[in-house]
């Protein structure tokens, strides 16, 4: 059998996604080699990553590798995945998902409820920034960058009080103890596909398709499509920050998926919650519906004018 070749990015975080995939397939027989992809998001740690062209520059360059048959598949978090489709890529395989909630990770094993008001949080996400202005607890958010090592550090060596990261994140590095708080969805809503992988192969490579199927997770794959199908209707309407969770439930006589989402004004002062519930079968409706309806009743206008930016800025 042919060595499936498995692009991946350098830091610690995308090569321990890329070897779980691979010790997957080496379990089912294949023989599965790394092969280093580095892309701009991983040159550059200094531009502010909206400004390089958001997380989607972590996925180009794996993408380009692909596409030109330098590798044959590729692992990247799902949540960097623009929901615009490429048409020279599959998704072939949504493994299980990790731990989809947000954690705070702070000095002393405090809480957030705990944080003395003014303390210093940090977070580059403005989703996770909206929801903790949002609770109003007078924390000092300020931006951050950096992988998951360095952000870590900035508490560990005093600069912040905490930062808040992707519990999965934390996980699969190991590091799941230094977690002080998870955040409950309830309070803090994932990013669409947050804790989830996307395994990625050429369009027509029907040979490594069929190697990484077994990696698919039909429940995962039923939750992540509703929450993205979500985002890229409300990327349609509006650019506020939105955060989705989606769960396979068992309801009385059949399972459910059940959607739920928020869409906040970028500096907290208000939010948009609304949930559904429909048939797994149907994610991609799903997603469509709870996202028409959070425009219905306003999303759009989360999103401040440019004259009302104008203002504050002066104002400031
Ligand atoms: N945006 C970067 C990124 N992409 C995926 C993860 C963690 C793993 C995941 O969410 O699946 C992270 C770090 C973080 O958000 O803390």
């Amino acid at each position: 059998m042919s060595t499936l070749r498995l692009g991946t990015r350098r830091s610690a975080l995308a090569t321990t996604q890329s070897s779980w995939v691979a010790d997957r397939l080496r379990a089912l027989g294949h023989d599965v080699e790394l092969v280093e992809v580095s892309t701009e998001g991983d040159r550059d740690r200094e531009t502010p990553l909206a400004q390089l062209g958001g997380t989607g520059v972590f996925v180009s360059a794996l993408r380009e590798a692909l596409a030109e048959g330098r590798v044959d598949l590729a692992v990247h978090s799902l949540k960097d995945l623009p929901t615009a489709a490429d048409p020279r890529v599959v998704v072939a395989a949504v493994p299980a998902r990790e731990d989809v909630r947000d954690a705070l990770v702070a000095r002393d094993g405090l809480t957030l409820g705990e944080l003395p008001s003014g303390a210093t949080v940090g977070t580059g996400s403005p989703r996770r920034r909206a929801q903790l202005e949002a609770l109003d607890l007078g924390l000092a958010l300020t931006d951050l960058r950096g992988n998951v090592d360095t952000r870590l550090a900035h508490v560990h060596e005093g600069r912040l009080d905490a930062v808040v990261l992707a519990a999965a994140g934390l996980r699969r590095l190991g590091r799941a103890d230094e977690v002080t708080e998870y955040l409950d969805p309830l309070q803090v809503l994932p990013a669409p596909g947050q804790g989830a992988l996307a395994v990625e192969v050429r369009a027509d490579d029907e040979a490594t398709r069929a190697a990484v199927a077994p990696l698919e997770d039909p429940d995962a794959r039923a939750c992540v499509t509703a929450e993205r199908s979500l985002l890229a209707e409300l990327e349609a309407g509006c650019s506020a920050p939105v955060g989705a969770l989606a769960e396979v439930v068992e309801g009385l006589d059949s399972t459910e998926l059940s959607l739920r989402a928020v869409v906040a004004a970028p500096d907290g002062s208000s939010d948009l919650r609304r949930s559904l519930t429909g048939d797994p079968a149907e994610a991609a409706d799903l997603g469509r519906r709870l996202a028409r309806l959070l425009l219905e009743d306003g999303a759009a206008d989360l999103m401040p004018t440019s004259t009302e930016r104008l203002v504050t800025e002066r104002a400031q």
